[in-house]
């Protein structure tokens, strides 16, 4: 392993030459042309410092975004320095379990490369400048790697070692891939490195695959095949100039498999999860900042969309509170004082919706009908899923899942029931699960059967109630208040004619 005081070693007598020859050349030949004595000073300069170096900030012009570059040589070093570095850091990831060990600040280590070494180093500025800001780009702290080569593999570095260290990068990166389920957090505890406080995060660990999702089979391969081909989509989407994003609707009751269909999306595409609490979210210039830190390859979820959207209820008994104040606030802060429904279209489908790719957008409701149709309008929300009551099919699965049955003489009785009920799959799974130690299926089956026969009941009733013809009473009111009206109606013709 060799530092830049290695890639200075051996050079001491090739200096000591040059110095000489320097000072003859000085003495002897002061009258050379201008442009001969430059060339000269070049070399010579180039023989006290014989290094470029190239400097990769972690964050760079774009306010919001880490360097990309910067993000595929920590990947590429982190497994390199492992073995390469003498000072290392700890890490620990994926909550706890793993320790991640890479290279300390003000560490170097030397990689080689067909034979040139070429040196990498993690610095960092610090600012003296004490204000505090929100933005990455003027935090205290700039995190760099410098890497430094002898002049002479310039060409080398350039046009083919960058390339190859991140491309090495990308690769291990989904390697070494922990999917994650994000959430966003207060924009109060947003300071130094956003990245990081932007988005807190657990490994993401749901078991729900399509394979377990109680639903019809048909609209189950659809859902599927349309994943897939939206994965694979990236040339098509760049062919036809739209963003590579799509957008999912999801809508039924409760308990019929929203959230559970968004996790076994995530586990069919392996994509993280980003479950953003718009509630939290305070304007629109919040939400610009959290969708550009949003990686590519993730399911943007906001779960029950229509009140995640009525914000403005909160704000609206705010101002019965305290016009004054709001009405301050607002003429302060203009438009940006809240989370629109614009500026939330805008970020699924107008100019900022592209700064990432391969993205899915997933809104959840139990009620569709509140939406306001412009935010699921096709193109934004370009497929709309209603997931519903337990079919037979969908009991089916869930036989499979909770007791390994594939078939069982009860299931006749079941189809015929759950066919004229209307139970989430959340209560048939409910009820198939064993509750007593020992267990035995026919009981489960029989608790199943029973509870669909109670809810058949309570529908039947509800509609017979629905249904009932009007009591002697009401009928009794309701015939005098129909002859007052003509009585009323008699009285205003005999006065005002036909055009009263
Ligand atoms: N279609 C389904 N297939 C398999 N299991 C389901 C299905 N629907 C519900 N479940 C079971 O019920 C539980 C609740 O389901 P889930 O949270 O996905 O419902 P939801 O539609 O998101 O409800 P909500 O509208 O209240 O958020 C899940 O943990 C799962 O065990
Ligand atoms: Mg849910």
């Amino acid at each position: 392993m060799m530092g830049m005081g290695e890639i200075w070693g051996g050079m001491g007598s090739t200096i000591a030459t040059a110095m000489f020859l320097y000072a003859m050349f000085q003495q002897y030949c002061p009258a050379l042309p201008y442009q001969f004595q430059m060339i000269y000073s070049r070399w010579f300069a180039n023989l006290f410092n014989p290094c470029t170096s190239i400097s990769f900030y972690e964050y760079t012009g774009e306010r919001y975004q880490r360097n990309q570059v910067y993000v595929d040589i920590e990947t590429y070093l982190t497994s390199n320095s492992s073995q390469l570095a003498r000072r290392l850091k700890a890490d620990v990831v994926d909550d706890g379990k793993d320790l991640v060990l890479s290279m300390d600040d003000y560490e170097e280590i030397t990689d080689i490369y067909q034979g040139v070494e070429l040196c990498w180093a993690s610095c960092q500025t610090v600012s003296t400048n004490q204000t505090i800001s929100l933005y990455a780009t003027d935090a205290s702290e700039r995190r760099y790697y410098m890497l430094s080569f002898h002049n002479r593999h310039r060409k080398l570095v350039t046009e083919e070692y960058l390339k190859h260290v991140r491309e090495q990068g990308k690769k291990m990166k989904i390697e070494n891939r922990q999917r994650k389920l994000y959430t966003n957090n207060a924009a109060e505890n947003w300071s130094g490195h956003q990245s990081k406080i932007m988005w807190s995060h657990v490994t993401f660990e749901h078991p729900s695959t399509f394979q377990t999702l109680a639903m019809d089979p048909v609209k189950k391969k659809e859902i599927i095949h349309d994943l897939i081909t939206f994965r694979k989509g990236k040339d098509y989407y760049a062919k036809v100039g739209k963003a590579w994003k799509r957008g999912y609707l999801l809508y039924g009751p409760p308990g019929t498999g929203k959230s559970s269909m968004v996790a076994a999306m995530a586990n069919l595409l392996d994509y993280d999860v980003y479950d953003l609490e718009l509630t939290s979210v305070k304007n629109n210039n919040e939400l610009k900042k959290l969708f550009t830190e949003i990686s590519n390859k993730s399911i943007i979820v906001i779960e029950d969309i229509d009140c995640s959207l009525d914000l403005t209820g909160q704000r609206k008994e705010e101002k019965e509170e305290d016009a004054n104040e709001m009405a301050k606030n607002e003429e302060n802060s203009g438009d940006d004082s809240k989370v629109t429904l614009s500026g939330l279209l805008n970020f699924i489908d107008g100019l900022w919706s592209c700064c990432g790719e391969e993205r899915l957008i997933v809104f959840t409701t139990n009620h569709v009908k509140k939406l306001d149709p412009a935010l699921i309008r096709r193109g934004r929300m370009d497929k709309h899923i209603e997931l519903s009551y337990c079919c037979f099919e969908g009991f089916k699965v869930l036989a499979k899942n909770y007791l390994d049955l594939d078939s069982h003489p009860l299931f006749e009785t079941i189809q015929s029931l759950i066919q004229k009920t209307q139970m989430t799959p959340a209560d048939v799974a409910e009820n198939l699960m064993p509750k007593i130690v020992p267990w035995d299926i026919e009981t489960c089956l029989s608790n199943l059967i029973e509870a669909l026969n109670k809810v058949k009941e309570e529908e039947r009733m509800k509609a017979e109630k629905e249904s009932k013809p009007m009591t002697k009473e009401a009928n009794t009111v309701l015939k005098k208040i129909k002859k007052k009206l003509a009585l009323i109606r008699y009285y205003v013709n005999a006065k005002y004619g036909n055009n009263p």
